[in-house]
């Protein structure tokens, strides 16, 4: 279970120091973890303070571990992280783009083992017939899938995922969220991932953490406990209407925003 303690960062940047999150506590759950927030909350910003990318004030724990201390090698071992943004040109082929996500584990030669894996997550996003493709003639969608394909081609034990649905049709986002479902309850692999879809999130997480746009945690939970009007009202400033299905799994449906400047009411 991955614990993040005491987060803060702030930006450098020629207007001086931006804030975006203090003292931050976080503990994930074993299994799918959605972050929801909205635009700016900091929640890029946190994924990349865990992998490492960025550096910031206080610890993250996993299995005794403090990650923050890590070396890169073995960072880069235990988590794999899909970025929010891609490249768009590349050379490669879309299989020579997954191998890369097997960097870590890559011998001098390129096995049967490693192809395998390669296929196989090809075949789970159901992007095979685009394995010997050219990744920069793919559409946004399909280079995503790409993306994606490359970010679980291993099993590490943390996968970070910054907004993996975006640019994806209602039945890739769909089989996507079930193939990370599938992922976290059979492989003992745990999930993070940033969603702006809010039905999704709560259709398919075991936890969801809410940050405000203040990169303050608002709530944390199940999606029954956390997705209430209230939140909605309070942290996306959102009037909506909020039901909840026979497994008592909650839908929200938005109506008005509630902001003063709304110019559409
Ligand atoms: N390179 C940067 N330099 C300075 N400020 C930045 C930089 N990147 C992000 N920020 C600022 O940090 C804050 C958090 O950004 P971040 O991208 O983490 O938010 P987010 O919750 O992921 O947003 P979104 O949902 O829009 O992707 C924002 O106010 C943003 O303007």
């Amino acid at each position: 279970m991955l614990k993040v303690e005491n987060f803060s960062f702030s930006y450098n940047s020629t207007k001086g120091m931006h804030p975006v999150f203090k003292e931050l506590d976080i503990t994930f759950s074993n299994g799918l973890n959605a972050m929801l927030g909205p635009n700016g909350a900091g929640k890029s910003t946190l994924l990349k303070c865990i992998f490492g990318l960025l550096r910031c004030n206080g610890s993250a724990f996993f299995g005794g571990r403090d990650i923050t201390r890590m070396k890169t090698n073995d960072k880069t071992k235990l988590m794999s992280y899909l970025p929010q943004m891609d490249i768009e040109m590349s050379s490669l082929t879309v299989l020579e783009m997954v191998l890369l996500g097997r960097l870590p584990e890559l011998g001098q030669r390129v096995s049967d083992e490693d192809l395998k894996n390669v296929m196989d997550t090809l075949n789970a996003l159901n992007i095979a017939g685009l394995a010997s493709r050219s990744f920069s003639e793919l559409s946004g969608g399909q280079k995503k899938l790409v993306f994606i394909a490359q970010t679980l081609v291993r099993e590490p034990e943390i996968i970070l995922l910054d907004e993996p649905v975006n640019s994806l049709d209602l039945q890739k986002q769909l089989e996507l969220c079930l193939l990370l479902r599938h992922i976290a309850e059979h492989k003992d692999i745990e999930i993070i991932v940033v969603l702006h879809d809010i039905n999704l999130a709560a259709r398919f997480a075991d936890h969801i953490i809410v940050l405000d746009e203040k990169g303050r945690m608002y709530s944390s939970g199940t999606p029954h406990e956390v997705i209430s009007k209230k939140m909605l009202r309070e942290v996306y400033g959102v009037e909506a209407s909020l039901s909840h299905d026979e497994n008592g799994i909650p839908s929200i449906s938005p109506i008005r925003s509630i902001r003063d400047s709304s110019v559409i009411a």
